[in-house]
């Protein structure tokens, strides 16, 4: 391993900074922040980069704090977190503006004109509803806490300050109660989800794993006892547990769902459903895709990767009807409850591919809302053929929402008029975009 002494210069499109090296090589520098001067040994050096890791800070950039979590560094969950939040948002505006230009074709200033002020929903620190433990092993005992950076190790931690500060003690009383319930016997489990709602004052456990024997009664009474939990539900999987692929989800004790309010809508939310694990960042891009549509009372709405129903149900209220797509069967049910329990009658809730079930109609205002790997091609040329005003494009991925703009440009019909990132991800790289595109 070779030391290299490294000025750091920038965050990029991931957990690291970027530098380059004597030789003009680019080092992705894990714990770097821009303007530090560090010494870094390489872990890993490559034809056209190098990886490495920071041993010594030699001077701090006027942006490098310490993190309010002393397992920062162990853990991984938040590898933004030596940089200032101000850097932070400023890093992830100008990220989206490289994508646009490096990926989607768009000039400097045409991206810079695009790309809205970064929005900070909320406070950068207790704003997830959501937190995972790991499962693992240590000493051939069963252990629960969080994944080690860079490594398949966990590690016990006593919380986590990205949860929300109101149920600071849940991380430690579900991973007692869980290492206390894995160390007599093999559960089977994978990992453990908890969901918590401020706004319900709902807490959900969710225990992922493989079927098999299961000792019910005694997990629902140790992890009751140990939480104010509302609902513990054991979801058994098939196959390896990226395909999502679920052979049933149980009921161990209480709801057997997690409740939420997005904005003024109630939804409900089952262990397998997508929803989004910053509440206020959710009333935001809610807010900012209805105020982008502007839909009225006879038009006609589509909603492609709509998951639960977050902006169906909105959509719903404000147009005369919606086409509503989604491919996961949890998801489908839990839309079709929340339509029922809202009183909505005017969706038309489809299971399904975006793709193969596109909507036979034609919408006025369409939202797309797809996972990392962005819209399908088809996807992009079927919604060019729509006499649609306005489309307002929700993307978790700047690098795919770039490809796809490039995709619409390329069809002709709609054009991108705003592009405003939200930042519901902070200590992290990730960043959520809003884009509205009207027909040209
Ligand atoms: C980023 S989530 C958005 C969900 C929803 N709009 C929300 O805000 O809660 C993407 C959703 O697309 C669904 N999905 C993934 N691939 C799909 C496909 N090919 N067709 C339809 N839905 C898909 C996922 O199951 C997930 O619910």
């Amino acid at each position: 391993m070779t030391t290299k002494r490294l000025k750091i210069e920038r965050m990029g499109y991931g957990p690291e900074a970027i530098a380059h090296d004597a030789d003009g090589k680019t080092v992705f520098v894990t714990g770097g922040v821009p303007g530090d001067t560090v010494e870094a040994e390489t872990d890993a050096e490559e034809a056209r980069f190098s990886r490495a890791h920071v041993t010594t800070v030699l001077e701090d950039s006027p942006d490098r704090v310490t993190p309010p979590c002393p397992f920062v560094d162990v853990c991984g969950g938040c590898p933004w977190a030596h940089l200032s939040y101000e850097a932070q948002l400023a890093a992830k505006r100008s990220g989206v503006v490289d994508a646009l230009t490096r990926l989607g074709g768009f000039s400097a200033e045409d991206a810079e004109a695009l790309v809205a002020p970064i929005v900070a929903p909320g406070e950068p620190w207790g704003y997830r509803n959501k937190v995972e433990l790991a499962v693992g092993t240590q000493r051939g005992r069963t252990m629960v806490g969080m994944h080690a950076a860079g490594s398949s190790d966990v590690v016990k931690v006593p919380s986590c300050p990205l949860l929300d500060s109101k149920f600071k003690g849940v991380v430690k009383a579900v991973q007692g109660a869980m290492n206390f319930l894995a160390g007599s016997r093999d559960l089977g489990l994978e990992r453990v989800g908890i969901r918590a709602s401020r706004r319900t004052k709902e807490l959900e456990v969710a225990l992922w794993g493989t079927p098999g024997p299961f000792p019910r009664p005694q997990v629902a009474k140790v992890l009751g006892d140990a939480t104010k939990v509302t609902s513990v539900v054991r979801v058994m999987q098939k196959g390896p547990a990226k395909a999502r692929r679920i052979a049933g989800v149980e009921r161990l004790s209480g709801k057997g769902s997690w409740g939420e309010l997005v904005g003024s809508e109630s939804m409900r939310v089952s262990a397998p459903s997508f929803f989004q694990v910053n509440t206020r960042g959710a009333d935001k891009l809610v807010s900012l895709v209805m105020e982008g549509l502007s839909p009225v009372e006879d038009e006609e709405a589509m909603d492609l990767y709509c998951g639960a129903g977050t902006f169906t149900l909105p959509l719903a209220r404000k147009s005369g009807f919606v086409s509503a797509v989604e491919s996961y069967g949890p998801a489908v049910r839990d839309l079709r409850h929340n339509l029922d329990a809202a009183n909505l009658t005017n969706v038309d809730p489809i299971g399904g591919d975006a793709g193969i079930e596109f909507p036979d109609v034609d919408a006025d205002v369409i939202v797309v809302d797809p996972p990392r790997a962005g819209l399908a091609a088809d996807v992009v040329a079927q919604l060019s053929d729509q006499p649609a005003r306005a489309i307002a494009y929700v993307s978790c991925d700047p690098a795919t929402l770039a490809r796809d703009l490039a995709r619409f440009r390329d069809e002709g019909v709609f054009e991108p008029v705003s592009v405003t990132p939200v930042d519901l991800f902070p200590q992290t790289f990730h960043v959520e975009n809003v884009t509205i595109l009207h027909r040209q």
